[in-house]
C-alpha cells in the first residue's frame, strides 16, 4: 500500500541528508507532510553525521504547494493555524536551522512549494522546472513567506508582477531572475548538483544566505513606495471586485518598509483575512470543479471499457469558416495533422489563410517561432472532396458548417461512407439536437457533439454533447481529444442549446424585457459588467454574437421552450434585423463600433440612433404585451432580474440531468460566458451569495410584476424543491426525485 502524505530521510556518506516530500502526484503540503518535514529537519540539525540538507520531491514534481483539499475539508480556523504555524517553522528550521538547506527542484514548485524552496539557503532546478506563486488564483495570498522572500530574491517590481499575475517561470528564466542559484544540466544530475551546493555551503566555500535577511535585490524605499502605489492602482482597475490582491500588496509593503520578520507577521494577518472572504471559497470550488469535469461516470472515472483508446493523430475539419479554422488551429498546435474540407477553392483558401493568421498572431506574441508555424502548416491539407484516401486516415471529424439541418445531415451521410468505422464523427452545432443531425446516417449513434466557443483556438471550453445512444468509448476519446487540444471539456446531455446556450439564453432575454420595461439598456450593461463582473453586458454581447444570429437562435428557443421565451414582434432584435444592424460585424447594433487607436474597435453609445429603437420596442411591449413600466429599479434588482432566470434554467438543466454535476455548470459558466471565477460559477454563486429560498421568492415576485410574461420568471420545480427543503442547489439532484407537490 502507498504510504500516506509524509517525508522520507536518507543520509549519504558525505554527510548530506536528503528529505523527500512524498504525497503523489504533486507532493502537496498536507499537514502530515509539513509535520514530517519539521521532525526530519530537526533530526538533521541535531545529528552529528549530517552536514547539510537537500529537500526534493518524490516522482516528477518538487511540490505544488499547500494541500488545497484542506481548504474544503478543514475549518477555516484549523487551516489558518496550519499555515501560520508552518510559516514560522519554515523560517526557524529550514532557513535558520543549524545546517544549511538546498532545494532540488524538478517539475513544479508552486505556491507553498516555491515558498519552501525560497526558505532554503540555496536552490537548484532542472531546465524545465516551473516555479511560481499562483495563490491569488485561489483567492488567498502566499502564506509561507512568499510575499517576503520572492521580492527579496528577484526584486520588488518582478516579484510583484509574478505574484499579482500568478505567473510561473521556467528554469533558465528563474535563474536569470535570481530565483534559483544553479541549473542542473539534466534532470539526472539534479540531486548531485544540489548535494554539491549543500556541501559548499556546509564547508563555507559558498556563503550561506538567509533570504528573509536580504535587502540587496530590493529597490530603494522611495522607489519601492512608488512601485507599490502603481501596483495598487492597476490592481484596483484590473480586479475591482476582489480584495485579496490588495491584501497581498499590503503584506509585501509591510516587509519592504519594516523588514522581513515584520513582513511575515503582516503576511499571516493578510492571509487570514483573505481566507475569510467569499472569493477564496469560490476559487477553490473552481479549482476542483475544473479537474472534476474530466471524470465522467462510466466513461473516464476509472471504468475499464472494452474498446481500447483510439489513436488521435489526424482530425478532419469540415468547413473552414471562423469556427472551423479555429478548431483546425487548435488541433495543429496540439501536434495533430489536419484535413480541412471546403466546398470550393475560394473558401478553402480563405480558411487556410485564417489558420495561418491565427498562428501568426501567436508568433507576434512570442508564443511560437516562425519555424514551428511552417511545420504546423505542413501538417495541414486542404481538400474539396470526400476522397477515401484522405478520410480513411482520419481518426476524428469535427463538422463546423453553418447551422442548416439538411446540410449537416447530408455531410454525416457522406462521412459515414468514407471514414473508418472507428472514426469519431462529431458536430460543432451550438443548438441543434444531435439526433436530428444524425437522422440520415446508417449508424446514428456514432454522432457526438463537440461544441466549441468562438474563437475556437482561444476559448478554453469544449462542450461534449452525447445522446443516450453514444457509446462510452466515443465520449472517452472525445474527452481525450479535448485535453489534447488543451480545452476544458464538459460532458453534457442532448437538448436545444445544450447546457451553456440554454442556460444563458435568459441572460439576454431578461435584459431586453427590462429595457422594454423602461430600464436604461446601457445602465444594464454597466451594472452587469462593472458591478457584477461579467466581461461584457447582455446588449454588448448580443452585438458580438450578431443580431441576425440572435434572431435565429431565439427562434429555436421559441420552438423548444415557448412558455418561457419572451418575444416582442416589434422588439429590439426585430428592428435591428430590419435595419441590418447586425452588431460589431456591421459596425452597428445596440452600440456603434468605431475604429479607435491601434485599429482597436471601440463600442460607442449612440443614443440618437438607438434611442428610437428602444422607445418603439418598449411602447409595443407596454401597450400590447402587458409589460409594466418599472420605476426605481436598483442595481441589485437588475442583477436579480437578469441572473435569477439564468439560475432557474440551470436548475432545469440539473433536473433533466443534462449536466452530470452542478460543478460542471460552474465551470461551463466561467469558461464560456466569463461568469466571474471569483463568484465560483453560476450554481456556487446562487448557493453562496443568494440561497435557493431567496431566489425562488424573488422569481415569484417578478412573475407577479410581469403577469403576462410570468412563464419567463416562474421558478421551476427543482428550484422550489431546494427552497422548501433548505437544500443548496448544488445538492438538489440527490433529492429531486420527489416533486414538490408530493412533499
Ligand atoms: C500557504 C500557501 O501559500 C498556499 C498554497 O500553497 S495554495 C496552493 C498553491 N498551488 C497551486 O495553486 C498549484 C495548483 N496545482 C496546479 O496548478 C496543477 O495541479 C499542477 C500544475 C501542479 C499540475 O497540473 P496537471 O499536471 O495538469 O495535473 P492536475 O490534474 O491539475 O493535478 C493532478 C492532481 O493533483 C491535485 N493537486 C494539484 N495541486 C494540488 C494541491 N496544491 N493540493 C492538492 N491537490 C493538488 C489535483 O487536484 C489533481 O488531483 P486529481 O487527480 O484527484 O484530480
Amino acid at each position: 500500500m502507498a504510504p500516506g502524505p509524509t517525508c522520507t530521510l536518507s543520509v549519504d556518506r558525505q554527510g548530506v541528508a536528503t528529505i523527500v516530500l512524498t504525497n503523489p502526484p504533486v507532493n502537496a503540503l498536507h499537514p502530515d507532510v509539513l509535520s514530517a518535514l519539521q521532525n526530519l529537519l530537526e533530526e538533521c540539525h541535531s545529528r552529528a553525521d549530517v552536514k547539510a540538507v537537500v529537500i526534493t520531491g518524490s516522482g516528477k514534481n518538487f511540490c505544488a504547494g499547500f494541500d488545497i483539499a484542506q481548504f474544503a475539508a478543514q475549518s477555516p480556523e484549523k487551516v489558518k493555524e496550519s499555515v501560520s504555524g508552518a510559516s514560522q517553522i519554515l523560517t526557524r528550521v529550514l532557513e535558520e536551522g543549524a545546517k544549511p538547506t538546498v532545494a532540488a527542484i524538478q517539475g513544479v514548485a508552486l505556491g507553498g512549494g516555491c515558498e519552501v524552496a525560497a526558505a532554503c539557503n540555496a536552490r537548484v532546478c532542472t531546465p524545465d522546472a516551473k516555479i511560481g506563486l499562483p495563490e491569488l488564483q485561489l483567492g488567498i495570498i502566499p502564506g509561507f513567506g512568499g510575499t517576503q522572500r520572492l521580492p527579496r530574491l528577484v526584486g520588488l517590481q518582478t516579484g510583484l508582477e509574478l505574484i499579482l499575475t500568478s505567473k510561473s517561470v521556467k528554469g533558465a528564466k528563474a535563474h536569470s531572475l535570481g530565483l534559483v542559484d544553479e541549473i542542473a544540466k539534466t534532470p539526472q544530475e539534479l540531486l548531485a548538483t544540489a548535494k554539491a551546493v549543500a556541501l559548499d555551503l556546509a564547508s563555507g566555500k559558498r556563503k550561506r544566505v538567509r533570504t528573509l535577511d536580504r535587502e540587496d535585490r530590493l529597490e530603494p524605499k522611495d522607489i519601492a513606495k512608488m512601485i507599490l502605489g502603481i501596483a495598487r492602482e492597476q490592481t484596483k482597475k484590473r480586479a475591482p471586485n476582489v480584495q485579496h490582491p490588495l491584501l497581498c500588496i499590503d503584506a509585501i509593503e509591510a516587509g519592504v518598509l519594516n523588514g522581513g520578520k515584520a513582513g511575515l507577521a503582516a503576511e499571516t494577518a493578510a492571509f487570514n483575512e483573505a481566507a475569510r472572504l467569499p472569493a477564496h471559497k469560490a476559487l477553490v470550488n473552481i479549482f476542483f470543479a475544473m479537474r472534476g469535469t474530466k471524470k465522467v461516470k462510466g466513461v473516464s472515472d476509472g471504468t475499464k471499457l472494452a474498446v481500447p483508446k483510439r489513436k488521435l493523430g489526424t482530425v478532419a475539419v469540415i468547413g473552414g469558416g471562423l469556427m472551423g479554422s479555429g478548431i483546425a488551429t487548435a488541433s495543429l498546435e496540439a501536434g495533430m495533422s489536419v484535413v480541412l474540407k471546403e466546398i470550393n477553392q475560394k473558401f478553402l483558401d480563405a480558411g487556410v489563410s485564417r489558420i495561418r493568421s491565427n498562428l501568426t498572431s501567436r508568433v507576434k506574441k512570442g508564443k511560437l517561432t516562425e519555424q514551428k508555424l511552417e511545420q504546423m502548416m505542413q501538417r495541414l491539407k486542404g481538400v474539396l472532396t470526400y476522397d477515401r484516401r484522405d478520410f480513411q486516415q482520419v481518426d476524428i471529424v469535427v463538422e463546423a458548417v453553418i447551422e442548416v439541418v439538411g446540410l449537416k445531415q447530408q455531410i454525416f451521410k457522406d462521412l459515414e461512407e468514407v471514414c473508418r468505422p472507428d472514426c469519431i464523427l462529431s458536430t460543432n452545432t451550438s443548438t441543434i439536437d444531435i439526433t436530428l443531425i444524425a437522422q440520415k446516417m446508417r449508424q446514428p449513434e456514432r454522432i457526438i457533439g463537440a461544441h466549441f466557443f468562438s474563437p475556437a483556438h482561444v476559448m478554453p471550453l469544449l462542450e461534449i454533447v452525447r445522446s443516450s445512444q453514444t457509446p462510452a468509448d466515443v465520449t472517452r476519446d472525445l474527452l481525450r481529444y479535448g485535453s489534447q487540444i488543451r480545452k476544458t471539456p464538459v460532458v453534457v446531455g442532448n437538448c436545444t442549446g445544450f447546457a451553456v446556450n440554454r442556460v444563458f439564453f435568459p441572460y439576454t432575454m431578461a435584459a431586453m424585457l427590462l429595457a422594454d420595461a423602461g430600464v436604461d439598456a446601457f445602465r444594464i450593461d454597466r451594472v452587469v459588467q462593472r458591478a457584477f463582473g461579467m466581461p461584457i453586458g447582455p446588449f454588448r454581447l448580443t452585438d458580438l454574437v450578431g443580431g441576425d444570429v440572435s434572431k435565429h437562435v431565439g427562434g429555436n428557443f421559441l420552438l423548444s421552450f415557448p412558455e418561457r421565451t419572451y418575444g416582442n414582434p416589434s422588439g429590439q432584435i426585430a428592428q435591428l434585423n430590419d435595419k441590418k444592424w447586425f452588431g460589431e460585424k456591421t459596425a452597428r447594433g445596440f452600440y456603434r463600433y468605431d475604429k479607435g487607436e491601434k485599429k482597436r474597435t471601440k463600442a460607442v453609445k449612440d443614443l440618437e440612433a438607438i434611442g428610437p429603437v428602444f422607445q418603439k420596442s418598449a411602447q409595443h411591449a407596454q401597450t400590447h404585451l402587458g409589460v409594466p413600466s418599472l420605476l426605481g429599479v436598483s442595481d441589485r434588482d437588475i442583477v436579480e432580474m437578469i441572473f435569477y432566470p439564468v439560475v432557474n434554467e440551470a436548475c432545469r438543466v440539473l433536473a433533466e440531468g443534462i449536466v452530470e454535476k452542478p460543478k460542471d455548470m460552474d465551470i461551463a459558466s466561467v469558461m464560456s460566458m466569463g461568469f466571474p471565477a471569483y463568484r465560483g460559477g453560476l450554481v456556487h454563486w446562487a448557493d453562496a451569495e443568494c440561497g435557493a429560498a431567496h431566489i425562488a421568492a424573488r422569481l415569484q415576485t417578478f412573475a407577479k410584476m410581469f403577469p403576462q410574461q410570468s412563464g419567463f420568471f416562474v421558478p421551476c420545480e427543482y428550484l422550489l424543491n431546494c427552497a422548501y427543503r433548505g437544500v443548496p442547489l448544488s445538492q438538489g439532484q440527490a433529492f429531486y426525485q420527489s416533486p414538490v407537490s408530493r412533499l
